[in-house]
């Protein structure tokens, strides 16, 4: 990947002129508090645990790390789709105790409904809320624009490519306009011109939106390019003990990011070294 694109070191500050996002809601918005969080899914061993993690409002972390180590599981309790065995996670200080808008998430595999057109996939929750007509006609317009399908709200999902199907899935979480936006591995399924260009895209959607993200991936080199700190996991029971956190880095880099840069590069050695456990190279 050659790209280089602007990216907001700080990003607490949405576009302003942007209608609808994260900027309407009160300055501190998109706080995520996680404390002491530990999972056990047999009621014995523990897959993650001491989990502690405070995502500030508008920030975007990414987290990695080997397989097993408990990154979705993470995420899925973030999203309420998990109990929680033991501490606690809070969004805006509210307690995460089941699924919700405020908290929604992209997953890789897109989740549109066939038998909808665009429009009415990114409309489908709006309606469950049941938001006014207009408002629901309103929003759906504006998420589409937001991800460059405004033309295509008639088609339906199968008539897209992964790349588009996936923008409509982004449209339709953040048409709910959340509190923030989790996304496990959402780019995991594309190929990799698509998934440069998602990333591209997601760095201008943040700017406009403005939406804490807390973001999964494989890939250490779309975590250093996308995230303002990278969340490095280890261990799991595949390794014997609990995943945890083993470190967290912070992307020290400007609005530049050049992933062929040697900055660039030798974060993303020092950030591999930790995740499989040896000295940074
Ligand atoms: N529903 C479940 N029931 C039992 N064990 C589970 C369940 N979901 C995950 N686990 C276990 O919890 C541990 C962490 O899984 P998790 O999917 O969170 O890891 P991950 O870091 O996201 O892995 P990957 O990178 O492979 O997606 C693994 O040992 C996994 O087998």
């Amino acid at each position: 990947m050659t790209t280089t694109l602007t990216v907001p070191t700080t990003t607490t500050g949405a576009d302003p002129s942007a209608t609808g996002s994260a900027a309407d809601r009160p300055a501190g918005s998109g706080t995520i508090e996680i404390r002491g969080l530990g999972k056990s899914y047999d009621g014995e061993r523990y897959a993650m645990r001491g989990v502690d993690l405070t995502v500030e409002p508008g920030e975007l972390i990414a987290i990695v790390g080997a397989s097993g180590c408990g990154k979705s599981t993470v995420l899925r309790m973030v999203a309420g789709f998990e109990d929680i065995t033991e501490g606690s996670i809070h969004v805006d200080s509210v307690s995460v105790t089941a699924p919700s808008p405020e908290h929604a998430v992209v997953f890789q595999d897109y989740g549109l409904f066939p038998w909808l057109s665009v429009a009415e996939n990114v409309a489908y929750g709006l309606k469950q809320r049941r938001l006014p007509r207009a408002e629901i006609r309103r929003r759906t317009a504006e998420y589409l624009d937001l991800v460059g399908l405004g033309r295509m709200a008639a088609s339906y999902p199968h008539q897209l490519s992964g790349g588009m199907q996936q923008r409509v899935a982004i449209a339709r979480v953040l048409a709910n306009r959340p509190r923030v936006l989790l996304m496990d591995e959402p780019f995991g399924a594309l190929d990799a011109l698509t998934r440069e260009q998602l990333q591209g895209e997601l760095i201008q959607i943040r700017q406009r939106v403005g939406t804490t993200i807390l973001f999964v991936t494989h890939s250490i080199q779309e975590a250093v390019f996308l995230a303002d700190r990278v969340v490095v996991m280890a261990g799991g029971l595949s390794h014997g003990g609990s995943g945890h956190i083993e470190d967290i880095v912070r992307v020290p880099f400007g609005q530049e990011r050049d992933v062929t840069g040697a900055e660039f590069n030798q974060l993303e050695r020092e950030i591999s070294s930790l995740v499989h456990g040896k000295a940074a190279a």
